[in-house]
């Protein structure tokens, strides 16, 4: 029998209220016991919960949400608890005890709603994301997906290729030479079309999971510039130590920004520069590994000692530091600061959001929103590129087997192919109690 599941589905650590979730086969009798039966379905109820030796654990508001139509699929309660360590604890352990229930894996009551079809995989990621998102930007995107933005899209792409496939098994099953032409040309259509939907999703793909990630943002410079002490500015708080030996910072450095709705990740570096000790040399190398693979490298140099860039092949922003120290308006450079006295920090936050808008920008509609999406789909477009160039030449077989191949494709996005890995490196990714 299906084991019942329990798990805290609220955050971990003290709080006004925590939730703790149910759910499975067991969740009637477990109501019966522990909250003197099984309130009207849907309905809030206050109860006095017991645990096994009839003590009281809390007054809960207790919910039942009879299957199919809960989140899971099936029978699932709620427990509103106070939020103590010991509430939630005892009354984990009084579940537990029950025989048939246990506890939840990590992402196991999602996994649930996926195998009793409530959602499709894409969705269930849309979740996860939700659960995740640190901006606006990144709480639509991953609102659109729950939402079920991909599944639909893959639906419609499945129903159309099944047809076309039907049209072409019929032919293999019984051939008629006369009719091959005109079911290939259906077959030939329906692939270029979808081909072309397929590659627009695609286009959009880098934006959709830089999004999830958030823009990279890179501090370069020579030793001394100054980067540490912009990283800390902007981050308002003590993350890289600063001091005025040359050589400081020596591992990359990152801190999360939240750039006008925007995420981004902003990376401190070590200074730029010949060196004769080993470890500074690896810092160095990271730097300029970290530099070349950026959304923008902020370039600083001091503007009472400019240097000049590397090349680097990623948009790039000139900025002058230890405005303080000079006179004269700076030389070469975009805009001048001063970290020390935070003039320019105003107008470098709004480059920052300039540039992360424009790394990120369109990814919110994007449909394509993880490597695994775009993985599937680049498969998926590969068979029915294949099918599109098919000529009078080229087997009916051959053609039905390109479609069959972007059909599983297609489940393999979606979950429909039912996949244990697949579902085993989802799902380990989420938290106990999603
Ligand atoms: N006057 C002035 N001094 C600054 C300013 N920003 C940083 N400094 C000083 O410059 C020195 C070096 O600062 P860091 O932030 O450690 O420089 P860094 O570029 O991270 O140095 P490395 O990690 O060694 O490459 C420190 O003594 C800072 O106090 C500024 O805007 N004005
Ligand atoms: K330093
Ligand atoms: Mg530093």
């Amino acid at each position: 029998m299906t084991a019942t599941i329990a798990a805290l589905s609220s955050g971990a650590g003290k709080a006004g209220v925590a939730v703790v979730r149910l759910s499975g086969p067991a969740v009637g009798a477990a109501l019966r016991q522990i909250a003197g039966g099984a309130p009207t379905p849907r309905m809030a109820a206050l109860r006095r919960l017991r645990g096994a030796a009839g003590e009281e654990i809390d007054r809960a508001l207790v919910l039942f949400l009879p299957g199919p139509a809960s989140f899971t699929g099936e029978d699932v309660a709620e427990f509103h608890v106070h939020g103590g360590r010991a509430v939630i604890a005892a009354l984990i352990d009084t579940l537990t005890a029950i025989p048939g229930i246990r506890l939840a894996e990590p992402g196991e009551f999602t996994r649930r709603a996926v195998e009793n079809g409530k959602l499709d995989l894409t969705a269930a990621e849309g979740i996860a994301d939700l659960v995740e998102a640190e901006t606006a930007g990144q709480r639509r995107q991953a609102l659109r997906q729950a939402g079920g933005a991909l599944e639909r899209a893959a639906s419609a792409w499945r129903a159309e290729l099944t047809r076309a496939l039907a049209l072409l098994e019929a032919e293999i099953d019984f051939p008629d030479e006369e009719d091959v032409p005109a079911l290939f040309a259906v077959a030939t259509a329906t692939a270029t079309r979808l081909v072309g939907e397929v590659e627009a999703a695609l286009a959009g793909a880098a934006r959709g999971e830089r999004l999830r990630e958030g823009a990279r943002i890179v501090i370069a410079g020579p030793p001394n510039a100054g980067k540490s002490t912009l990283l800390n500015a902007l981050a308002r708080r003590d993350v890289a130590i600063v001091s005025a030996i040359p050589g400081t910072t020596r591992d990359t450095i990152e801190v999360h920004l939240d750039l006008d709705g925007y995420p981004a990740t902003l990376i401190d570096t070590a200074g730029l520069r010949q060196t004769e000790d080993p470890v500074e040399a690896i810092g160095v190398a990271r730097a300029l590994d970290r530099a070349g693979s950026a959304d923008l490298v902020v370039w600083l140099s001091p503007a009472d000692a400019p240097a000049d860039p590397p090349d680097l092949a990623v948009p790039l922003l000139r900025v002058a530091t230890k405005r303080d120290r000079i006179d004269s308006p700076p030389q070469r450079c975009d805009l001048a600061i001063s970290a020390l006295t935070g003039a320019g920090l105003e107008t470098l936050t709004d480059r920052l959001a300039q540039a992360a808008r424009a790394a990120l920008e369109g990814g919110e509609a994007a449909l394509v929103t993880r490597a695994r999406h775009r993985r599937e789909l680049e498969a998926m477009a590969v068979h029915l590129g294949r099918v599109a160039a098919a000529d009078a030449a080229t087997p009916v077989e051959f053609a039905a087997e390109d479609l069959r191949l972007a059909v599983r494709a297609i489940g393999r996005l979606t979950g429909s192919v039912d996949i244990d890995e697949i579902y085993d490196v989802i799902f380990r990714q989420f938290c106990i109690g999603k």
